[in-house]
Parts: C-alpha cells; sequence; structure tokens
C-alpha cells in the first residue's frame, strides 16, 4: 500500500483566541498535484507551517511522507526528501545566492542545480539583497527543487513571478508531477489552480469546505450555452433534464447552463432561426463562488468581509 504524501487529521492550531484552522482533515495522494485555495487568512500558512514542524498544533496530528509531524527524529530521517517554498522566502541577505545554494547543497544536496538554474535564472553572484522579489522567488524554487525532493510544499510560490516565469513554473510543475514528484502548493489565484492542479483543498475561515478533482468540479458545473434568434425564445422550451439554469438576457438572448449531452437542446433548437449560437465552459470563478457563498454566515461571525478582490477576480 502506498503511503500518502500528506495525511491530515483534526489538525487544529489556535493562536490564543485566534483560530488559525480547525478540526481539518486531508489526504494528498503521492504523485500529485495539489491545490490549497482560500483567500487572505483562511490558515494556508498556518496549515504549511504545521505540516514542517514550525508550529506546534493545538489538536489532531498529521503525517508527511508517512512520517508523523511530531516525531521529531523520524522527521529529520525524510527532511531531504522535502522542498519547501515559503510564503517570504527569507535568505542571508549579505550573501550571494551561489553561496546560499552551495551551503544548502551541503545539507541536502544539488543534483539539479544546474538545470534549474538554466530555467529560472538568478544573478548568482550577487549578494541577495539586490535581488528584485521575482529573484529572490526564483531562488526559492531552486533550492526547493536542486535536491530531487519526493514531496515540495509550498506558500503561494508564484508571488512576484512575472507572468512568463509563472507559465514556465507551470509547465515545470507538472513535469515534475509527471516525473512522480507530489506538490502541495497553496494560492489565491483561481486560474492558477486550473491550469495546474489536479485536485484543489479549498479552505475558508480555517476549515476545509470541499476537496474535488478540477475535472469533476468543471463537469459537474456545465457548460454555457448563448443563443440569438430573431424569433422570440420561450423559456419552456428549454427546460429539459440537462438544464441547469435558463434565462433570458436583456437584449432577447438565451443564456442556458446545463450539464450532461445535447439532445435536449438541439430538439429544442429546431424551432428557432439561429443568429449566433456559442458553447463554452464555466468559468471556474462562478464554480468556486458557491463554495465560499455557502459559508457566508460562519465567516460574518468571524468579522471577515467578502472575498478579497484577488479571489473573486483572479
Ligand atoms: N502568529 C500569529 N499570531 C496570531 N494570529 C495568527 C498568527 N499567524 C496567523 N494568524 C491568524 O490565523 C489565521 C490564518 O492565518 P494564515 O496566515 O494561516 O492564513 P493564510 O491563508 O495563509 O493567509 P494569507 O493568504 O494572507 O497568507 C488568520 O486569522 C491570521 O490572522
Amino acid at each position: 500500500m502506498t503511503v500518502p504524501a500528506i495525511n491530515i487529521e483534526g489538525l487544529t492550531k489556535f493562536y490564543g483566541d485566534v483560530r488559525g484552522i480547525e478540526e481539518l482533515d486531508l489526504t494528498v495522494p503521492e504523485g500529485e498535484l495539489f491545490g490549497f485555495l482560500g483567500p487572505n487568512g483562511a490558515g494556508k500558512s498556518t496549515t504549511i507551517r504545521l505540516l514542517l514542524g514550525f508550529l506546534t498544533p493545538t489538536a489532531g496530528t498529521a503525517s508527511i511522507l508517512g512520517v508523523p509531524i511530531d516525531d521529531r527524529d523520524a522527521f529529520l530521517g525524510v527532511r531531504d526528501q522535502i522542498g519547501h517554498i515559503p510564503g517570504d522566502p527569507q535568505f542571508y541577505d549579505d550573501v550571494t545566492g551561489r553561496k546560499t545554494l552551495d551551503y544548502l547543497a551541503s545539507l541536502s544536496g544539488d543534483e539539479r542545480r544546474d538545470e534549474l538554474l538554466e530555467r529560472f535564472p538568478v544573478p548568482l553572484d550577487r549578494p541577495v539583497r539586490g535581488y528584485s522579489r521575482g529573484n529572490r522567488q526564483k531562488l526559492a524554487i531552486v533550492q526547493a527543487f536542486m535536491h530531487e525532493p519526493r514531496l515540495v510544499v509550498m506558500d503561494e510560490p508564484t508571488s512576484g513571478l512575472d507572468p512568463l516565469v509563472q507559465q514556465e513554473f507551470y509547465d515545470f510543475l507538472r513535469e515534475e508531477r509527471d516525473r512522480g514528484v507530489s506538490v502541495f502548493f497553496s494560492t489565491h489565484i483561481l486560474s492558477e489552480v486550473r491550469q495546474v492542479c489536479d485536485q484543489v483543498g479549498i479552505i475558508r475561515n480555517g476549515r476545509l469546505v470541499a476537496v474535488e478533482h478540477i475535472d469533476d468540479l468543471l463537469e459537474r458545473s456545465g457548460k454555457v450555452v448563448t443563443l440569438q434568434s430573431p424569433d422570440a425564445i420561450d423559456l419552456a422550451d428549454f427546460d429539459f433534464d440537462e438544464t441547469i439554469d435558463a434565462r433570458l438576457e436583456p437584449d432577447g438572448s438565451l443564456r442556458l447552463v446545463i450539464s450532461g449531452n445535447y439532445d435536449g437542446l438541439v430538439d429544442a433548437l429546431e424551432a428557432y432561426r439561429i443568429d449566433d449560437l456559442e458553447v463554452r465552459e464555466t468559468a471556474i470563478e462562478d464554480v468556486f463562488m458557491h463554495f465560499y457563498d455557502a459559508d457566508e454566515d460562519e465567516s460574518e461571525e468571524a468579522g471577515e468581509t467578502d472575498l478579497p478582490e484577488e479571489v473573486a477576480d483572479a
């Protein structure tokens, strides 16, 4: 039986009275690209810091590559099989990038350093103090992957990267996953989840709201059909088994959300002349909003407002 890359059971962390996370249960299989999505303050960094032993849980437990996080000796034994990109990567500012990597290599190895630096180049002979935000992030990527880890845990790893480097990083992550590396990464960017992840766990106010395969999530959410016709559209004609939602837009066009096959739609269309017909996937934003809406009452109790713009608009 294979061991999950990460297994979390009832994991809880309170900072005094402030809830970091509560009763979190989650399993990430080996070899998967797992996205951990939530707005600011949801508990993503807390979860990651608990997993890596930087914080002690208030309750519950977790294991990483089969090793319980509170078994310090065993954890040190798998430490060099794990890579980590923290939310705010810190290095010794007076030291050059090259020396930084030399030092980290002496701890865990650097079999892939050159290959990674070719892909994510940084000014190696400059002290890290002079690095831009993006270069600092690229150095963090190189150090996290250069020792051939089995699992990489990353806290918002694309912040500070320009769009081209972000795309390169997404390609790289997919290649790593195909080589069998497990990747757990937190993000508040929806489009990133869609592009990269196999599964996503959605966290809000310290609680896990859902865990879904991206394909299932989109499949279940249906397709959006937009129809323009010179004929008056009767909504009743489009109320077939596959219809999730049907409405007339102010300009008289029909907006239909359907899941499953198109048989009902094709039959209904026979009665109409068609000026324009478009079928597209449901926007991932619409799909995710429903998870957040469901938790609205609790969010108000916790004094939180609506989703931040990054999550709502990404
Ligand atoms: N050291 C701390 N002391 C007190 N409260 C904390 C501490 N660290 C985090 N919290 C609180 O715990 C909750 C979860 O924070 P956390 O940083 O884990 O969220 P996050 O999802 O990583 O957010 P972000 O996307 O903004 O980094 C928040 O309410 C936060 O204010």
